[in-house]
């Protein structure tokens, strides 16, 4: 059994990026909002575009004010009026100032901008009382950003700020990474779908739907493959389909050692290189990772141009679903997806408000919810049973407290480290 950081490491080197080339397609700017930029962006502008006026005021030659004060002003001649969105028609000659709005271009001859705050206006000549720094409030040319400098890396998710970096420098199709394409099985006799009646000793598959908003909140695009009943070869041939056409697979069910259990058994049938069948993680012990280096037999005609496709058998429990999710495939698939870094689980140190207890011989994880109160991060361990099975006590949790190997409890008041959940790509 493998420990979780020896788990997290042997997954994430399993997975490549998507491919720079041949995963990518082309987006307007608003489609490309949570997409991952897949080629680095430079622009031909500088910004500013051009030396501008930071301030309403006026446009002045500084060897004509240096010096000036509320008793000595110095007195110009206004011979322009600039509003943003004009180009200066007359160069300043000494003397003379012009009137200038913010966001305006500056004229030539000018070098420094004096806000209107100092200077009082009669006809068309300017008072100013107070003298400015040199070159005050001009915004010059290149000053945030030089042409041709890398504007935005490869890797990076697109949010509003990314986005509007794009817009301005006019960057209106933009190339990103296609999103993985995640099929999501749950395997089980016992399972119905939400809109079916319920037979005793049936359950509704939650765990299909957990995924796909995981996955979708992951930057994947989830393909729910529904119920599969515990019958090897109807298991066998929707795995073989999933494999053929995801870049990732995750089952949910049929990992552990019972009768039913034929996941590990099907997945070595076709040929997976199994890399890991159990972590010591509570809850989540029974979790399998494997790769195909080929799509599976039923998917030789035509061969899939997939190079590598992952498989997640995640175990059945509810809770130990959505934590080896949040744990483990969560970064890979962000990784997959084409994110260069911050692929990473979230940690933060908290201090616990309540008892925490393990049995200390899995690294355990419990549920509860993560606030700051007066900058310092406080935990919540959510109320009511914490069994694997006990999937409504964990709705309105926002993060995983983590009690290492060996640590049994942690007292009220005490330090956790806590992994921060559900959070989306941009986060
Ligand atoms: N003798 C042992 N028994 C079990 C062990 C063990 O080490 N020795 N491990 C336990 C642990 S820990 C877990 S976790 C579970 C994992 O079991 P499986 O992955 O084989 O899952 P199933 O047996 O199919 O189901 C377990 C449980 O989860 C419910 N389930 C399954 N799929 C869904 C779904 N899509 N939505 C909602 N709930 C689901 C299922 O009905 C079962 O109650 O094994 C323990 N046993
Ligand atoms: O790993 Mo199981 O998830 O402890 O219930
Ligand atoms: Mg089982």
């Amino acid at each position: 059994m493998f420990s979780v950081e020896q788990a997290e490491a042997i997954i994430l080197e399993k997975v490549q990026p998507l491919d720079t080339a041949r995963d990518t397609e082309v987006v307007d700017l608003l489609g490309a909002m949570g997409r991952i930029l897949a080629t680095p962006v430079t622009s031909q502008l500088d910004f500013p575009h051009w030396d501008n006026s930071a301030m309403d005021g006026y446009a002045v030659r500084y060897a004509d004010v240096q010096g000036c004060s509320a008793e000595k002003p110095a007195i110009l001649a206004i011979v322009a009026e600039i509003p943003a969105g004009y180009q200066p028609q007359h160069t300043i000659q000494p003397g003379q100032a012009a009137r200038i709005l913010t966001g305006a271009m500056m004229p030539a001859g000018a070098d420094t901008v004096v806000m209107q705050e100092v200077t009082k206006r009669e006809g068309d000549r300017i008072f100013i009382y107070s003298a400015p720094e040199p070159q005050a409030f001009v915004r010059h040319q290149g000053a945030f950003y030089k042409a041709g400098e890398p504007l935005l890396p490869a890797g990076i998710a697109l949010g509003a700020t990314e986005i509007a970096v794009l817009a301005s420098a006019q960057c209106t199709q933009l190339s990103v990474y296609r999103r993985p394409r995640v099929a999501i099985i749950s395997t089980g006799d016992e399972l119905v779908t939400p809109d079916r009646a319920l037979q005793p000793g049936k359950l509704v598959d939650s765990n299909q739907y957990a995924l796909a908003v995981l996955v979708a909140q992951s930057g994947g695009i989830p393909e729910m493959l529904g119920i599969v009943p515990d019958e090897p070869e109807a298991l066998k041939s929707t795995i073989a389909k999933a494999i053929a056409s995801a870049d990732m697979v995750i089952s949910s069910g049929g990992v552990s050692v019972g009768d039913y259990d034929y996941v590990d058994e099907i997945l070595a049938s076709l040929s997976a290189e199994i890399h890991i069948r159990a972590i010591a993680i509570k809850p989540g012990k029974p979790l399998t990772f494997a790769t195909f280096s080929q799509s599976g037999e039923i998917s030789s005609s035509p061969p899939s141009p997939i190079p590598h496709t992952l498989y997640f058998g995640l175990p059945g429990n509810p809770v130990s679903s959505l934590v080896t999710f949040w744990r483990f495939v969560q970064p890979a698939l962000k990784k997959l997806a084409g994110l260069s870094q911050s692929w990473g689980p979230n940690f933060v140190q908290a201090r616990s408000q309540q008892e925490l207890r393990s049995d200390g011989k899995r690294e355990s994880y419990l549920w509860g919810k993560l606030q700051l109160v007066d900058g310092l991060y406080e935990f919540d361990l959510a109320g009511g049973s914490h069994s694997s099975g006990n999937l409504i006590n964990l709705a309105q949790t926002n993060s995983l407290a983590v009690l290492p190997v060996d640590v049994k409890f942690i007292r009220p008041g005490e330090m956790v480290k806590v992994l921060q959940v559900g959070s989306p790509l941009l986060n």
